[in-house]
């Protein structure tokens, strides 16, 4: 039999099985309680609960009919909006089922929309809201038009605590009767960011491989560096070993498969646990922010980690 995902087998059931997003939970429940729901905007990075809480609010709300009163689209829809727009008017024609007051229409990636697009997505709201409460998720609130975010309570949701991800990968390790070390608990920590999918996904990838899960297998089922090679390059670097820091790099990007974003987001984290002086590393975190930009404009990652690095050796001259 084909595996479950467990992203989707440990999926919260109820909004208070969503850990680590307090206040914003505290106050969705009240909706559930007085039997009530507004538009709602979520905004957040990804895997910290959106689409579990909004889940969670048509269980809550709807029992065993939340399927039939919940359905959830994808913004970004290659099709286009209009093929959106179908969609919701064929959701919405037919009545809520259950006793229910209105149906729940999840929108994700709403920040995926074009200002017109999300115009347009706008007059649908409003056409539909006698039978349709919208829930729209975003990873930027600030790309939503101000008329759909005045029509919306807006919910923040952050990066989750890395106790958060701690305490919901021992639960699921321990469900599945993993054995999972203290450094593999570490690791899966630093690979997750507060990002609860990418937790999950890494431990159950893991398992797939080994009896054991530590940190070996962890940085490479995700093809992430150990944190302490990249500090071993950094201070390499540091210490005006161009060369030396240079192979090192080498090695991280052809053996691990590292792309070049990856390894200036891990030297981002890695330069706060140097033991250098504050103005140092203020200077080594704007130039990380430039190379980091320039990465995403295109240019060629080889040289500009190359460039970031020649930048770390030439602040040992200054
Ligand atoms: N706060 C949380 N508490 C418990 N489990 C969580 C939490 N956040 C995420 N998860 C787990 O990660 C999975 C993915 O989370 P979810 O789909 O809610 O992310 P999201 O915030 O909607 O992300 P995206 O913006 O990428 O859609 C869930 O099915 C659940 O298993």
């Amino acid at each position: 039999m084909k595996e479950e995902i467990w992203i989707e087998k440990y999926r919260p059931f109820k909004l208070d099985d969503i850990v680590g997003q307090g206040e914003a939970i505290k106050r969705l429940k009240s909706y559930i309680s007085t039997n009530n729901l507004p538009h709602l905007l979520f905004s957040g990075p990804p895997g910290v609960g959106k689409t579990a809480a909004a889940v969670a609010i048509a269980k809550e709300l709807f029992g065993d009919a939340w399927h039939q009163n919940f359905t959830e689209l994808n913004a970004s829809d290659e099709r286009g909006i209009d093929v959106v727009r179908t969609k919701i008017k064929d959701f919405s024609k037919t009545s809520p089922i259950g006793g229910a007051d209105f149906k729940i229409i999840f929108l994700d990636e709403a920040d995926a929309l074009t200002p017109d697009a999300q115009s347009a997505l706008r007059r649908t709201m409003e056409r539909y809201t006698n039978n349709c409460r919208f829930i729209l998720s975003c990873n930027y609130s600030s790309k939503i038009i101000e008329p759909i975010q005045s029509r919306c309570a807006v919910y923040r949701f952050r990066s989750l605590s890395y106790e958060a991800v701690e305490k919901r990968v021992r639960y699921i390790a321990e469900q599945e009767g993993l054995q999972i070390s203290e450094d593999g608990v570490e690791a899966i920590k630093y690979v997750s960011q507060g990002d609860m999918r990418k937790a999950i996904n890494a431990l159950q990838a893991s398992a797939l491989i080994d009896d054991v899960i530590d940190k070996d297998t962890i940085y490479k089922i995700t093809a992430t560096a150990h944190p302490e090679e990249i500090e071993e390059l950094v201070q390499k670097a540091l210490d005006g070993n161009f060369k030396a820091a240079r192979e090192t790099m080498e090695k991280l990007m052809s053996e691990q498969g590292l792309s070049g974003e990856d390894v200036v987001g891990q030297i981002y984290r890695a330069i706060f646990n140097l033991d250098i002086p504050e103005k140092l590393m203020v200077e080594l975190v704007d130039k990380i922010g430039e190379i980091d930009f320039r990465l995403t404009e295109g240019a060629n990652e080889r040289i500009q980690l190359e460039a970031l690095l020649a930048h770390f050796t030439l602040s040992q001259y200054e």
